[in-house]
């Protein structure tokens, strides 16, 4: 192409030369001058210069963008229809500087164009204020002209027809009329200053002013832009609440599917807009549908009580519960599954089929236990919740019936002796009982229950001698805490040893302080440092290096010492300030309890609170009664005893468990109630074990017992069949196991037999007859089995049967092998190792053996080898040489017999 110059290129693409030469210049460009050449080179330099310049910089960017979505909803016909939302966006992006500059120029533009604007407005007034003066210049002269006229020609005509004084008053008027119109004109209008400098005080407040008007046109912007922002965030949030009860609004309806429009599947839509959209398109709806159907609405609110019914309500009246319902059971000690059932409301199969998935066969009246109930419950996605016990209830019901109003005052402590095995606890209790209390109780019967007091001169201390920490560990189980402190024994010939450590740790789980008593100190093997050291690590520091604990030195055998440690127990007593109530209804913990022949149950108690008197209403355990004597540990009678006194009585019902608490209850009837609900709950526990099993195993349960007795309550049609079974049932009676009718009628067989079936936990049997309704009932609630006879020989091969399984099954010895002893050779290894020639049978290496000499048995025990050869095994048979060793046992001599046998366990029947 060819060149031109700089002002031809100016004039084609339309700027002023000087700023295209500026533009040039920026490119890099040379040129001076309008004329200066241009060449096609250099004009698609500056064409690339400018291009670039602006596209570094892109003023604004515009982004747009289209999302799909569904919603569902329901249609004027009722029918769900599903419609697809499309949602545009459009969102543009203006670079800050771009609009700065532009806002900036604008602001510069608009300064200007007002200022011109003003100058422009100054000018046109100026110019109107002179075209008015001039004009009122004009008309002042005319008036002024015409005044003058009117007053010439008044004195020409005055003149002329000779002077009338009236001519000349008008003339006046007319010229005074003439200068008062005139004169307020001329003398208030004075024409001003139309244009003049401004100064440079006027200019810097015009400056200041338009300052001014800037800043608050910007501050206008900005309020307008926060507003803005502040509007768009209350959108969001509102989109957001509205998602939110879209969300929960669908997850209430829960369920619904996804409609399904012809062929095609369109996704529901997701998200919080279109979520927001579906519940403002279901609002719309709702409304567009109310007004429409007003008479109907109308009615139906009425029924409603003034509530519109949704669209989600008019489908049906009744919606089976989409979710489960999750129920809070409470679940008491025992419960039958049946009633389980109930209360997690479903039905009892359903039930059964979950237990037994969990391994467990049951039918609809056996009896649970809590911690299968909770389990079962939980299983089946319920919230078990352990129910407050009817023994709790009476626990609180007792607790508000004894009051101790009177103050409390010191009482003795109540110590406990623990220690490892053989260290002296027995020989310690029994040297302070020896030297404290029988010596001072001449002719006193001593007998043993379970606890003593003894006197000293500082003060009463109380001993259980139930000694070890099993005795200690039973009664916390049972929640008595019995013990004030702790003794524990370590002889000092031994040191500590696992059980001493046992023995802490129990007295520290229970918060029980610890006297340290190093026993054997009369021995020469004493060491007392060594246990202090031993004990040291242990956590247990003696006071004498700076540690907490009392130790004290003694010994049984001499009794050095035993005083200084009363005196340490009567020391720490001090600190533990122990106070009880001295009078007021007794409270306290059974110690031991038996029952002896003639005298009933007896029962050892420490009162710990209180005070027991002869008369009064017991309630131990689930054990009541009357206490009808009351002996110290002398075995001398007493009538009243106070707290830390140990004590035995006679009179209660039964024979309580040892760690029971014991209280005095002044109601009998009370006491009944507690202990016959304690009672049931304990044979329902019983029950429920033997429930699983029914006649067949009903009899193993028993033969767990003592003394085997099969109860049996027999009820026939007939007195004379009845006679005919007693005797036969009972000639079934062996030394081993006792068969007792404990109760024989003719009849139906009625509530109280099944009752005593139960708590003779016997078995109920029907002999021709049947059992009445409400004996069915409890049979069932309870699990009960009931058997129906009709051929005598059945009933007693049944009972038989049953009655084996009571047996103790034979204990059979057989001889497996006999081996001759021929010589004896020692080895290092195995001691005595016998050569030996099996002469009866076959050895088993695994089989007990006996060793006979003269035919008597002088060991029995175990092989400790059996060898061919050099090799170990198993059996060696009749005829075969071997050599064997016995374990334990280095005396066997040549000609000895080597026996081995098996015990084989027989059943028995009868
Ligand atoms: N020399 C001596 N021997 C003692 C002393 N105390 C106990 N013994 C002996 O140690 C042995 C065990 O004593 P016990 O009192 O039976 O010990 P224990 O701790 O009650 O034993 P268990 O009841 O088996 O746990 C007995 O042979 C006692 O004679 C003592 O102070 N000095």
């Amino acid at each position: 192409m060819a060149e031109t110059t700089v002002k031809q290129l100016a004039e084609t693409v339309g700027q002023s030369v000087d700023a295209l030469l500026k533009q040039m210049q920026d490119a890099g460009l040379n040129h001076q001058g309008a004329d200066d050449a241009v060449s096609a080179e250099q004009r698609q330099q500056l064409l690339d210069h400018i291009n670039n310049t602006t596209a570094a910089a892109p003023g604004k960017i515009t982004l747009s963008r289209k999302s799909t979505s569904t919603l569902k909803t329901t249609g004027a016909s009722g029918k769900a229809k599903t419609v697809a939302v499309e949602v545009r966006k459009k969102r543009t992006y203006v670079k800050r500087s771009v609009v700065d500059d532009q806002e900036r120029l604008e602001a510069e533009q608009r300064a200007a164009e007002e200022e011109a604007a003003r100058i422009a407005e100054e000018e046109a007034a100026r110019k109107a204020a002179e075209e008015e003066a001039a004009r009122k210049a004009a008309e002042e002269e005319a008036l002024r002209k015409a005044a003058e006229e009117a007053a010439r020609k008044a004195a020409a005509e005055a003149a002329a027809a000779s002077a009338e004084p009236a001519a000349e008053t008008t003339a006046d008027a007319v010229a005074d009329k003439a200068r008062r119109v005139s004169v307020p004109k001329t003398t208030t209008r004075k024409a001003e200053p139309v244009q003049r400098e401004e100064t440079a005080e006027e200019r810097a407040a015009r400056e200041q002013e338009e300052r001014r008007k800037r800043e608050a046109e910007e501050q206008r912007r900005k309020q307008e832009a926060e507003a803005r922002r502040k509007a768009e965030e209350e959108a969001a949030r509102r989109t957001a609440e509205e998602a939110q009860r879209v969300a929960a609004e669908l997850e209430r309806r829960g369920g619904e599917q996804p409609v399904r429009t012809g062929s095609e599947e369109i996704e529901t839509g997701s998200g919080i807009v279109s979520e927001a959209m579906e519940a403002s398109w279901r609002d719309e709806e709702r409304t567009t549908k109310r007004r429409r159907r007003r008479p109907q609405s109308q009615v139906r609110n009425v029924v409603a009580h003034g509530q519109m019914k949704s669209t989600f309500q008019r489908e049906h009246g009744f919606k089976a519960p989409q979710e489960k319902m999750v129920y809070d059971v409470e679940v008491p000690e025992t419960i039958t599954v049946a009633d389980l059932a109930q209360r997690m409301n479903i039905k009892v199969r359903e039930v059964m089929r979950t237990l037994m998935k969990m391994g467990e066969m049951a039918t609809a009246n056996q009896y649970l236990d809590q911690e299968t109930a909770m389990l079962l419950v939980e299983e089946m996605g319920h919230r078990p919740r352990a129910a407050k016990g009817q023994e709790e209830t009476f626990a609180d019901d007792l607790a508000n019936l004894v009051q101790y109003t009177a103050d409390a005052v010191n009482r003795a402590p109540v110590v406990t002796i623990m220690g490892h095995v053989d260290h002296g606890k027995t020989s310690l209790l029994d040297y302070i009982r020896r030297a404290k209390v029988a010596a001072g109780e001449a002719g006193g019967i001593t007998q043993h229950i379970g606890a003593y007091h003894v006197d000293t001169p500082k003060g009463m201390i109380t001993f259980l001698d139930t000694p070890g920490h099993a005795a200690f560990s039973a009664m916390r189980a049972r929640g008595a805490q019995a013990t004030d402190i702790v003794v524990i024994v370590v002889a000092s010939d031994d040191g500590v040893m696992p059980q001493t450590q046992e023995a802490i740790n129990h007295a520290r789980a229970s918060e029980v302080p610890i006297i340290v008593a190093v026993t054997k100190m009369d021995k020469e093997q004493a060491d007392p440092d060594r246990v202090k050291n031993d004990l040291s690590q242990l956590g247990v520091i003696s006071e004498e290096w700076g540690g907490d604990y009392q130790f004290c030195y003694v010994s049984a055998h001499t009794g050095d010492g035993v005083d200084e440690l009363l005196d340490s127990i009567l020391l720490q007593a001090e600190l533990l300030e122990l106070k009880a109530s001295p009078v007021g209804p007794a409270r306290g913990v059974v110690i031991e309890s038996r029952v002896e022949k003639g005298r009933g149950p007896v029962t050892s108690v420490l009162i710990q609170e209180g005070q027991l008197n002869i008369g009064d209403m017991m309630l131990a355990g689930a054990h009541f009664g009357r206490t009808r004597a009351m002996v110290d540990e002398n075995g001398k009678p007493i009538k009243t005893a106070g707290p830390s006194i140990p004590v035995e009585i006679l009179g209660l019902d039964g024979a309580p468990e040892s760690g029971e608490q014991f209280m005095i209850v002044a109601d009998e009837k009370k006491a009944r109630e507690v202990a016959d609900f304690r009672q049931t709950r304990d044979r329902d526990l019983k029950l429920k074990r033997a429930q699983s099993s029914k006649l067949e195993n009903l009899f193993e349960n028993l033969g767990e017992k003592e003394s085997k007795q099969v109860n049996i309550i027999l009820k026939t049609d007939v007195r004379g069949t009845l006679e005919a079974l007693i005797g036969s049932l009972n000639d079934l009676s062996t030394d081993e196991v006792k068969v007792n009718i404990v109760s024989g009628g003719v009849g139906a067989i009625n509530e109280s037999d099944v009752n005593l079936a139960m708590t003779s936990e016997g078995v109920l049997l029907g002999f021709n007859v049947r059992a009445d309704s409400a004996a069915k009932r409890l049979c069932e609630r309870e699990g009960i089995d009931l058997r129906y006879y009709s051929v005598i020989y059945e009933l007693i091969d049944d009972v038989r049967a049953a009655m084996s399984g009571l047996l103790e099954p034979e204990r059979r010895e057989e001889i497996v092998g006999v081996a001759q002893v021929r010589e004896v050779f020692r080895s290092t290894k195995f001691g005595a190792v016998a050569g030996c020639m099996v002469i009866e049978g076959t050895l088993r290496r695994n089989l007990p053996i006996r060793v006979l000499r003269d035919e008597v048995v002088i060991f029995e025990g175990q092989l400790e080898s059996l060898r061919r050869f050099k090799d170990d095994v198993q059996e060696v048979r009749n005829g075969m040489e071997c050599g064997l060793a016995v374990k334990s046992y280095n005396d066997v001599k040549a000609g000895d017999k080597i026996e081995v046998f098996e015990v084989r366990v027989v059943a028995r029947t009868l």
